[in-house]
């Protein structure tokens, strides 16, 4: 891979102090891990430096705690799920600066690993603030990223680092982007987008652009609810961005513009309760009650993704259609994984899913190795496909 030095660059490791930045943001459920996959992508990573005598730190955030320390997006329950995924011991370190950081790295020996609690309980992670990314430095010699999937943003930990260090690109990262140029380099027409999730103001606004390169948006999840609102839809109690209406708006141009189908959900699954088998109905979007929320996308709605599926040639999916991780509202997304999945099977459909609860519902459907390729990213490969240099990556083409 061109641009950047690689594991293959790095060495004579042993006894050095190796900050690696990895994205343990993954889905959790009653306190526990719901999906390793991210986990399980940059363990080879890990193990590598890890067998050739590097002092292994891991860097990671875990939620959005807005630099505040939060108690439910503390990384200490990851660190056990890691050190399953490994099957070595994972020390861990309750800050990932000043003394707290340092004694616990004073403690380890060769070959060791330790995970550092969450960089965003600290404000200055995420504004690329140079004094705490000086402060992370301070406790390693060398500087790997392995978080593709957070390479969309500029902190410190993803950027700000890779220009006080000598900094390498990990396993993952090499291997994310060969795969996505591979895979979506020169993608095959029609290409179909499909955008769902909850993820809604800090992925709306990609949209813009990828209505540019793509000839068909499925908009789904919580983001169909605020078009849908921008649109005049009554969508009750549901997920949705209002303040975002003019920009939903917009983007419905700029698709026009662009020759982009845009695919709106035409019938929802309501339900007044956000829980497994909550008491529910299926109603025309027309008809969405006003003490009720939108949590999965309807049958008639899934025909129209179906459709698009059939004269897709390439697909890009990031977010879930509906809150898959309660039954039943996981339907409509188990039902399009499938149907791509059957799609790329039959060899008629290249297939390109990311993102941690995307790569969570395409496990769930039991449709993701079916896939072409299944990415641990979903923003940061979103704007990858609008044709962005991430930061993150940058950075370490310095
Ligand atoms: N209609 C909806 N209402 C509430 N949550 C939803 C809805 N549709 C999808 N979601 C939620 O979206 C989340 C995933 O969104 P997001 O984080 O953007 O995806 P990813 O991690 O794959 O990038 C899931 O937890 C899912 O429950
Ligand atoms: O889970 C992530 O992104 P994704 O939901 O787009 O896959 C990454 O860890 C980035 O997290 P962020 O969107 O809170 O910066």
């Amino acid at each position: 891979m061109a641009g950047f030095q690689t594991l293959d660059d790095l060495q004579d490791i042993a006894g050095k102090r190796v900050l690696l930045r990895v994205d343990l943001n993954v889905p959790v459920k009653d306190g526990a891990v719901s999906d390793t996959t991210r986990i399980e992508r940059v363990a080879p990573t890990i193990r590598e430096l890890s067998d050739k005598g590097a002092k292994v730190i891991l860097l990671a955030h875990f939620g959005r705690p807005k630099g505040k320390v939060v108690e439910e997006d503390s990384l200490k329950p990851v660190a056990g799920a890691v050190e399953a995924v490994l099957g070595r011991k994972v020390a861990f370190g309750t800050s990932c600066i000043g003394d707290e950081a340092a004694s616990a790295i004073a403690a380890l020996n060769n070959g060791d690993i330790l995970l550092l609690e969450n960089t965003r309980f600290h404000a200055g992670e995420e504004k690329n603030d140079a004094e705490f990314a000086k402060a992370l430095a301070a406790n390693g010699d060398t500087y790997v990223n392995d978080a593709f999937s957070a390479a969309h943003r500029a902190h410190a930990s993803t950027e700000g680092l890779a220009r006080l260090l000598p900094a390498y690109a990990g396993r993952t990262m090499q291997a994310e982007l060969e795969a996505l140029e591979k895979g979506l380099g020169n993608p095959e027409r029609p290409v179909l987008a499909i955008v769902g999730g909850a993820k809604v103001s800090t992925k709306i606004d990609l949209l813009s652009n990828l209505v540019r390169k793509v000839d068909a948006l499925v908009i789904g999840g919580g983001m169909a609810n605020t078009f849908l609102a921008a649109q005049g839809v009554e969508v009750g109690k549901s997920l949705c961005e209002h303040d975002l209406a003019d920009t939903a708006r917009q983007i419905l141009r700029d698709a026009e513009a662009a020759g982009c189908s845009i695919v709106l959900p035409v019938d929802a699954v309501v339900a007044r309760e956000f829980k497994a088998g909550a008491e529910n109905e299926t109603v025309d979007v027309s008809a969405v009650p006003s003490d009720a929320m939108i949590l999965d996308a309807g049958p008639a709605s899934v025909k129209n993704v179906e459709a698009w599926l059939d004269k897709a040639k390439t697909l890009v999916w990031n977010g879930p259609l509906g809150a898959f991780e309660i039954e039943p509202f996981d339907r409509a997304t188990v039902a399009a994984a499938n149907y791509a999945a059957a799609r790329t099977e039959a060899g008629a459909l290249v297939s390109v899913a990311g993102g941690g609860d995307t790569v969570a519902a395409l496990n769930h459907a039991g449709a993701a190795d079916k896939f072409t390729y299944v990415s641990t990213a979903g923003g940061a490969f979103l704007e990858w496909m609008e044709g962005k240099v991430l930061p993150g990556v940058a950075a370490l083409s310095k």
